[in-house]
Order: structure tokens, then C-alpha cells, then sequence
């Protein structure tokens, strides 16, 4: 069976939970997907013991941010551990995002619009007026003109970011609660099943996969749930 599209955020203590977290999803979803706090705990190693034996795809989330020779020299420095993605955000603006493209060829970058925790009230806060959708639409544009191969954004914004960017842009959503699932800080989600509905390619998935008593059950269960969607649907 296909994996399914989801990239389980192993946001783990420990490297030893990591890699029982990638060994037990990793028959059901395509991705595994490294973030801060386990990067900046063991470094590269950790790639390694996240793959595995079984070669899963590492998606890498360091949403790189700073000026363009600094994030050229950082991607440099991470593109040896082959991570099929790897995050910068859209915000860095043109340049910065070009020189993450240009220094990893064989890495897609993914652009970060909004981040899904954030709400109305801290868009304004922070300066962007207006919905998300029009901030997430606006930066989508500039990434991808800038070469991003993929873009982050929430599911509640995915259908207006792939009206803007056509069929060709990978589109990465965070935000994915399965119905009844707690939403904990994330602020703009929907269920697997709205994500792919509304275009996302690849939904990311960390707590309620990894809280789970079972890890391996519950990235199965929501896989066939997606499984079962798509050949209703
Ligand atoms: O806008 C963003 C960008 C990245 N993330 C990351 O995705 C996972 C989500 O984990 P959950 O446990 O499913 O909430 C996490 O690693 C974030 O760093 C995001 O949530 N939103």
C-alpha cells in the first residue's frame, strides 16, 4: 500500500523516542519530519536515526530566517543530510529564500507563510492587518517568484494559495487535528480529510499521532480514514 501523504512531527525529548516514533509510522506515511527541538539537541545525527533502515523521506523544519548569505551558508551546511525539504520563512523575504534554493539543489524549500498558531489577534499584533488568507497569499506569491518548490500554510488557506500558485507548488499544511482531537496551541486547523479536500499534498501531523498510546495505530488509522475519503470522495 502507498504511504500516505502525512509527515509525522517526531517533536520529541529524546532521540531514542524519535526513532521509535519513525520506526513504528513509518510503514504508513511518507514522511518524517525533524523540527528544532531535536535538531538543536543532537545535530545532524539525528537524520540518520530517524531514517532508519526504511529510507523514509526526512522533511527537515528549521525555518531558517535571516539575512540571504547567512541562510545560504546554513543550507549549505544541512543539504549534505539530503532532507527531501527543508523550511525557511517566507517573511526573509526574496533574496534570502533564492539563496536557500540556490545552495541546496536536491532539497526542496519550503517557504512558511503563517504559522498555524497564530490567530487574528496576533496577525494584527504583529502587523499584518487583515485574514490570514491575504498575508499567506501575498507571501506564497513572493516565495515562489523567489524559486521556493513547496510552501507551508494552513489548511483554512490552501485552496486561495493554490488558486495563486498552481498545480506545480508541493503545499504543506500543519494544523491537522482529526475530529475530536485537541487543538493545543495550533489555532487555524481542520481534519486530514478538509486538508486534502481543500489541495494540501502533504498534511503534517505531530501530537495527536505521537500522544498516542499506540503511535504506529494511529498514523494507520488516519491513514485509512484518508484512504477510504479519497475513494469516496
Ligand atoms: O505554520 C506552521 C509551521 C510548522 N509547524 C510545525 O508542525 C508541527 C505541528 O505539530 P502538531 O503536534 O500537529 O501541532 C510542529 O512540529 C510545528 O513546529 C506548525 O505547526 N505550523
Amino acid at each position: 500500500m502507498t504511504p500516505a501523504p502525512i509527515a509525522v512531527a517526531l517533536d520529541a525529548p529524546d532521540l531514542e523516542t524519535a526513532a521509535r516514533w519513525a520506526h513504528l509510522v513509518t510503514p504508513h506515511v511518507s514522511t518524517v519530519k525533524v523540527g528544532l527541538e531535536l535538531y538543536l539537541r543532537y545535530g545532524p545525527d539525528v537524520i540518520a536515526s530517524v531514517r532508519g533502515a526504511s529510507g523514509v523521506q526526512v522533511f527537515l523544519d528549521l525555518k531558517l530566517h535571516d539575512i540571504p548569505n547567512t541562510v545560504a551558508g546554513a543550507t549549505r551546511a544541512v543539504a549534505r543530510l539530503k532532507p527531501a525539504i527543508l523550511t525557511v520563512h517566507a517573511a526573509g523575504g526574496p533574496a534570502m529564500i533564492r539563496a536557500a534554493v540556490e545552495a541546496a539543489p536536491q532539497t526542496k524549500i519550503a517557504a512558511v507563510t503563517v504559522l498555524t498558531s497564530l490567530t487574528p489577534g496576533d496577525l494584527e499584533a504583529v502587523g499584518l492587518r487583515g485574514p490570514a488568507t491575504d498575508a499567506a497569499r501575498r507571501l506564497a506569491v513572493l516565495a515562489v517568484e523567489a524559486g521556493a518548490q513547496a510552501l507551508v500554510c494552513s489548511p483554512h488557506e490552501v485552496a486561495a494559495v493554490r488558486a495563486e500558485v498552481g498545480p506545480d507548488v508541493t503545499l504543506i499544511t500543519p494544523g491537522v487535528r482529526p475530529a475530536g482531537a485537541a487543538v493545543q496551541d495550533q489555532a487555524r486547523v481542520a481534519t486530514p480529510e478538509q486538508a486534502l479536500a481543500n489541495g494540501a499534498d502533504l498534511l503534517v501531523i505531530g501530537r495527536p499521532i505521537t500522544g498516542a498510546a499506540d503511535p504506529g495505530a494511529a498514523a494507520a488509522a488516519i491513514a485509512s480514514a484518508l484512504r477510504r475519503h479519497a475513494s469516496i470522495g
